[in-house]
């Protein structure tokens, strides 16, 4: 029995039936393609939707969203789930992840924009948010966050327990203001908020 609690979050019934039919999609077609961990498939709530949804309240106003190697749509399709009114763009270079978000798309009636390309290949997004999860370390992603932010906008990086070390290593080549904030999900975990990157 999963433990559905979004805290903090005031979601509708509609918003909470959106999310479960995309964890059905996600259990489904993860015995096919290695969307998430076979690990974490008895608690895809907690550990994939908790997890990406405390992205989405750090940022409540921002009109266009950026998730780079989105893999299973995570926590791009969870970000467009809670935020219907944001243009979520998923960047994702394996085809076969780009199947499974484009039928999530269609399933779960969404319209995010799903781009099945290489991230360095993409033109800059000029987005207000940009995120990955689990995709590099924090100097590579700074260097994406720098590329694709608009002037004023926000990276959303979660990291584990290295996240002290690849904010050390990520200072060498980047100035950027940080806020850090605790995870909901992991109390070795946090996120980190980037804004103003620039190469040192
Ligand atoms: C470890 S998975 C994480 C997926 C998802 N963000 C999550 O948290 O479950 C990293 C994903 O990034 C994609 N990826 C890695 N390098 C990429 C690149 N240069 N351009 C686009 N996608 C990339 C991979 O195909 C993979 O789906």
């Amino acid at each position: 029995m999963m433990d559905l609690d979004l805290p903090g979050m005031d979601v509708s019934r509609e918003t909470r039936e959106r999310l479960l039919a995309y964890v059905e999609l996600l259990r489904k077609w993860t015995k096919r393609i290695n969307l998430i961990a076979p690990s974490t498939a008895g608690d895809v709530w907690q550990r994939h939707i908790l997890d990406s949804a405390q992205l989405a309240t750090l940022h409540q106003g921002g009109r266009t969203w950026g998730d780079l190697g989105s893999g299973g749509g995570l926590p791009g399709l969870v970000v467009a789930i809670l935020q219907p009114g944001c243009r979520v763009t998923l960047v994702e270079s394996d085809a076969r992840k780009c199947a499974f978000l484009q039928t999530a798309r269609r399933e779960l009636g969404l319209s995010v924009e799903i781009l099945s390309c290489r991230i360095e290949d993409l033109a800059p997004l000029g987005a207000d948010v940009v995120s990955a999860r689990a995709l590099a370390p924090l100097t590579d992603l700074i260097g994406f966050a720098a590329l694709h932010l608009a002037p004023d906008g926000i990276a959303l990086f979660p990291k584990g327990r290295q996240a002290a070390a690849e904010i050390a290593a990520a200072r060498a080549s980047w100035d950027f203001a940080l806020t850090e904030f605790p995870s909901m999900t992991d109390p070795e975990a946090r996120i980190l908020k980037i804004e103003r990157p620039r190469r040192v």
